[in-house]
This record gives structure tokens, sequence and C-alpha cells, in this order.
């Protein structure tokens, strides 16, 4: 597919794969009958050609409309829009043209808040500008955005990139509010959110087996033989095993909530992330869970939730999970945004 490029390394003559994923997620500020969901297959094809990707696979629920690509996933609700791709794609290339339907085809016009972020690149001097370096992607980003505010958090070598906007305390609701009043909506206060992300490399060889075409014969017999079907219950699954091996996968539940994995399983590059926007008290169950699933050897996770969230506590949280001993916390960062508290945490294999 169009930007998929596996690389054959010198050394060992492995498969190299990027499995590192950037991602961006755009909510817009509420306006009446504006809806992202609008905007056509076709022209959302036309935005992915720019990225280098393709839609394979799609689903929805009631709240948001779940695309399953070439190079992972991208989810599309009223007001929010989210792109995951991996390998060399080129997401950031496309966020003008996105502003631009959403203001013609969708009727949104205002961004509220914008998330960039992405792991440190197995290799980052493969990748295609500007995702060759932070720099040039906060720069482009900025050329979108202008107030935008960029962090890097954790070690070099697996440190986590986040670029967001930074409006003051109070002002994206006064300006929800206000907008909501101008078109006579009934202003119910910003909308609780959260996102957990599971980012893990090193994985078990034998639970990588189960995502290549010599071990599952489709997608549904990978999904059930690693128990991500029992990950998170209620999730109405869309599943791809890419051949000879990889997988993607999305989840959507009648609640409005998504969940989203995808898998690396070659040897040399091995990789998983798992996203969900599911809320809940506590996510060490679901970590633990996560974790017994793939077998990481290393894994990185971080928790968006904003204050009135029932996983606010839960971010928190993260910063003392030990898995009974399994694995040992090297790095944890906090950053409180308007509205929004993070938490960063890297955990490694104890040494057996
Ligand atoms: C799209 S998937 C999931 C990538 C994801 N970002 C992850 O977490 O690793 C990538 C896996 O599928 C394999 N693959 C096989 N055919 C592919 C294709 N046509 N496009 C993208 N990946 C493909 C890659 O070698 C890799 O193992």
């Amino acid at each position: 597919m169009a930007g998929t490029e596996v690389i054959s390394s010198s050394e060992n003559n492995d498969q190299f794969f990027e499995g590192v994923e950037k991602l961006i997620e755009i909510w817009f500020t509420p306006v009446k009958h504006a809806d992202l969901r609008k905007i056509t297959r076709q022209q959302w094809e036309n935005v992915l050609k720019i990225v280098r990707c393709e839609i394979i696979s799609f689903t929805q629920s009631d709240q948001v409309d779940a695309y399953v690509l070439s190079e992972s996933s991208m989810f599309v609700s009223r007001r929010r829009w989210i792109l995951k791709t991996c390998g060399k794609t080129t997401p950031l290339r496309c966020v003008r043209a996105v502003l631009q339907l959403a203001q013609e085809a969708a009727g949104h016009s205002r961004v509220h808040n914008v998330f960039y972020s992405r792991r440190e690149f197995a290799r980052p001097a493969a990748q295609l500008q500007p995702h060759d370096n932070f720099d040039s992607e906060v720069e482009l980003l900025d050329s979108f955005f202008g107030d935008g505010r960029a962090y890097i958090m954790g070690p070099e070598k697996d440190c986590w990139y986040l670029y967001t906007l930074l409006p003051l305390e109070g002002t994206v609701d006064a300006l929800e509010k206000e907008q909501a009043d101008d078109e006579d909506i009934s202003y119910s206060g910003p909308e609780p959110d959260q996102t957990i992300e599971i980012l893990m490399s090193d994985l078990d060889p034998a639970v990588m087996d189960i995502f290549t075409r010599a071990t599952s014969a489709n997608a549904a017999e990978a999904t059930k033989a690693s128990g991500i079907d029992k990950l998170i219950p209620g999730m109405v699954i869309d599943d791809y095993l890419f051949d000879p091996c990889g997988y993607s996968m999305n989840g959507v539940a009648k609640d409005g909530c998504y969940m989203t994995i995808h898998i690396t399983p070659e040897p040399a590059c091995s990789y998983v992330s798992f996203e969900s926007n599911v809320s809940a008290a506590s996510y060490e169950a679901l970590l633990a869970r996560v974790l017994a699933a793939f077998r990481p050897d290393k894994f990185l996770v971080t928790v968006f939730a904003t204050k009135d969230s029932p996983a606010a506590d839960a971010s928190r949280q993260i910063k003392k999970f030990s898995s009974q001993g399994v694995y040992e916390q090297k790095d944890a960062q906090f950053c409180r945004f308007s509205g929004y508290d993070l938490h960063y945490a890297l955990f490694a294999k104890f040494p057996s």
C-alpha cells in the first residue's frame, strides 16, 4: 500500500517496519448542526493520499466512525478527529486539508484543542519530512495553530513527544459557552474525557506469532487467540490480519467509546500499541490485562484525563503501578494543562 515500506536491514537481513505511530487529535468547538461525519469517504480517501495510506475497513457506532487504515486507524465523531498512523506516513501534511474540509463540508471553523504525540521512532532518520525531527513537526503545527506548546518526556531513547494548545485556564469553557449561547444550544459544561495509551516494545515472540498468517488463518482467529476480544467488554470489533504478518483492530462501543490496537510482530522490531478513551476509576486492571495479553519487555503508558473524568484519579495511580514485581518503573512525569492532567510513565521488566 502507498505508505508501506518494509526495509531490509543490511546487518541481519531481518525485516524492519516502523510500528511507532504519530497520533493527532483535533477537537473543534461545538456548533449546532456541525459534524465531521458529513465529510464523505471519498474526501477522506483524498486526505489520506497526502498521508500515504489507505482505508481498508470501516465500522461505526452512533457516535463515532472508525476506519482501519493500511497504516493504523482514523476515528471521526461530531467534533473530534483522530488520526494514528505508523510506518513512513506523513499525517501532519494533511492537517491543512482537514481544517479546510472541517469548515467547508462539516461546518466546523473553530479549533478547540489539538494533541499531537508520538514515541521516539526506532529509526528517526528514515522518516519523511516533517516527521524526521520533532522541531520540524512543531514548526508545522505552529503554522496551523499558532499558540502551541511542545513537551518531551522521559529519557532520550524512550522519550515521548507532545504538542498541544495551551489556552488560558477557563478560556476554553468560556468560548464553548459563548458559542453555545450564540447557537442557542443548552450548555452543560465541558465533556469529561480521558485517553489511555500503552506503547509496548520487545514483545514475547510466542504472542507475536499469533499475528502471522502462518499461525492464524484470519484476523478473528488472532483476536480470539490473543484475548483481544476480552480486553474491554462490549466492543464491536473490526480487525485485520496483514500478509504475511501484522494486525490492526478498531473497537467501538454503544456509549461512544473506542479502542484501537496495532501490532508489528517482526522479531527485530516488535511493537504493539493500545489506545482507548474508555472511562474507569482505575486503569490498573485494564493495564494488567493488556500486559498479560502481549507480554512486552518494555512499555510506556500515558493517561490524559479532564478534572471531571472518572479517570481523574486513575491517571495518578499509573505512577504506583508495579504489576506484582514484574515491571520496574524507570520514569514518571506529570503535566497540568488547561482542563487536562497528563501522566507519563515508563516501565521495563526486572532483569530475570
Ligand atoms: C499496519 S500494521 C500495525 C502497525 C502499528 N503501528 C504497530 O503498532 O506496530 C504493521 C504491521 O503489518 C505489516 N504489514 C504487512 N503488510 C502491510 C501493508 N500492506 N501495510 C502496512 N503494514 C503491513 C508490517 O510489516 C507490520 O508488521
